[in-house]
């Protein structure tokens, strides 16, 4: 991604067009970006569904709605407002056109209901384990095919309520600490301590790629907890995928003929499902649209269990360490592990700080 910005940034053209750039960046680049884009005189078009880059990037909106190119010139947040109003207007008159039919058809065409798109995730309240949860005792870590790679001394530990962002530059072992959490890598050496009731719902790219694409995303649901079963399991598994934002047409679509964002969903479900006490979240926003994000984000907050998050969406981020005493900032840097000691805000700040010197220089 960094290679093929460069290559584009680097021509310097008069319209530069992006297509989900931050996708594949860490914060800090993509913190940079917003910072060579703010100061990039031509013009600029970008696909994103990255709230903070677009506030920050772009003054107008180009919206994609019912068929049609509406134009708004003004910030995302403002256009958040402006069309939510839109839609109340339309679907207003869509009802009173219903109320009064016979009046209204004489006179041209009857008005359209406006789609409303609704996601609601919901992570269930975990049972109480008592503390701690999980606990990494200096632990160290290296691949044994690199030895130019390795986290040493890593101490960190996570309860139920605790909020951690995990920071730092791509290549640094943030994934890899989450391998380690999730007790799906050995250390080489320090220990690893969990209760032994814990049980860690984990997100990633690469469990996307583990869905079992024959099956259908109800098949699979009902696959992983055999007492689902049963037509009124099968509905209570259809009704979960319906909140986390899967239509019902696809419920029953073998896996593999659906999107990125689709399988994404049914992975949500099965989280949700496992009754998790910790989320492991990495990268979760690359396949979602920014409806599902808040939606994220609203469920994260609700939950009560701990949340261990990976992310370049400094939103999102954002959001999760809102709560200044629970949350906690991981930077994974120089192979090890450090703590902020602000809040996650600061720590943004202190990036773009950091960013617009060099940029100046
Ligand atoms: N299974 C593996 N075998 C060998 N090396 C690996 C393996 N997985 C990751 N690595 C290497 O370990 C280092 C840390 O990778 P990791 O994916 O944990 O970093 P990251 O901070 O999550 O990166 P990014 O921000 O790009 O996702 C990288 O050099 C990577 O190439």
């Amino acid at each position: 991604m960094r290679i093929s910005l460069a290559r584009a940034l680097f021509v310097q053209p008069t319209l530069l067009l992006l297509d989900e750039p931050t996708n594949h960046l860490d914060l800090r680049a993509v913190l940079w970006l917003e910072e060579y884009l703010c100061r990039w005189k031509k013009t600029l078009v970008v696909v994103s569904h990255d709230r903070d880059f677009l506030n920050t990037v772009t003054s107008d909106i180009i919206h994609l709605h019912d068929m049609k190119l509406h134009l708004y010139r003004c910030k995302f947040d403002d256009f958040e407002i402006v069309f939510e109003q839109r839609c109340q207007a339309m679907n207003k008159k869509y009802d009173d056109y219903i109320k009064h039919r016979g009046a209204a058809k004489r006179s041209g065409d009857p008005p359209q209901k406006w789609r409303d798109y609704r996601v609601e995730f919901h992570f269930p309240e975990p049972t109480e384990l008592t503390p701690p949860l999980l606990l990494l005792i200096e632990v160290s870590f290296s691949y044994p095919n690199r030895p130019d790679f390795r986290l040493c001394d890593v101490d960190v530990g996570i309860d139920m309520g605790t909020r951690v962002a995990i920071v730092g530059p791509n290549g640094e072992g943030k994934s890899t600490l989450l391998i380690h959490l999730s007790g799906d890598l050995v250390p080489t050496e320090g220990e690893v301590r969990r209760s032994q009731k814990l049980r860690i719902g984990r997100y990633s790219q690469h469990f996307v790629d583990l869905l079992t694409m024959d099956e259908t995303p109800v098949q699979y649901l009902l696959g992983l907890q055999p007492d689902q079963e049963g037509p009124s399991k099968q509905e209570a598994v259809r009704a979960k995928l319906g909140k986390f934002g899967l239509a019902s047409h696809n419920h029953l679509t073998p896996i593999l003929k659906l999107s990125g964002g689709q399988k994404a969903r049914v992975v949500f479900t099965s989280i949700s499902m496992s009754k998790p006490h910790i989320l492991i979240l990495d990268e979760p926003t690359n396949h979602l649209d920014m409806q599902s994000i808040d939606a994220l984000a609203n469920a994260l907050e609700e939950f009560t269990g701990g949340v261990v998050l990976v992310s370049h969406d400094s939103r999102l981020l954002s959001r999760l360490c809102d709560d200044e005493e629970r949350s906690e900032i991981w930077i994974v840097e120089n192979g090890t592990v450090v703590k902020f000691p602000d809040t996650f805000d600061e720590y943004k700040a202190e990036l773009v700080r950091q960013i617009r010197e060099e940029v100046d220089d």
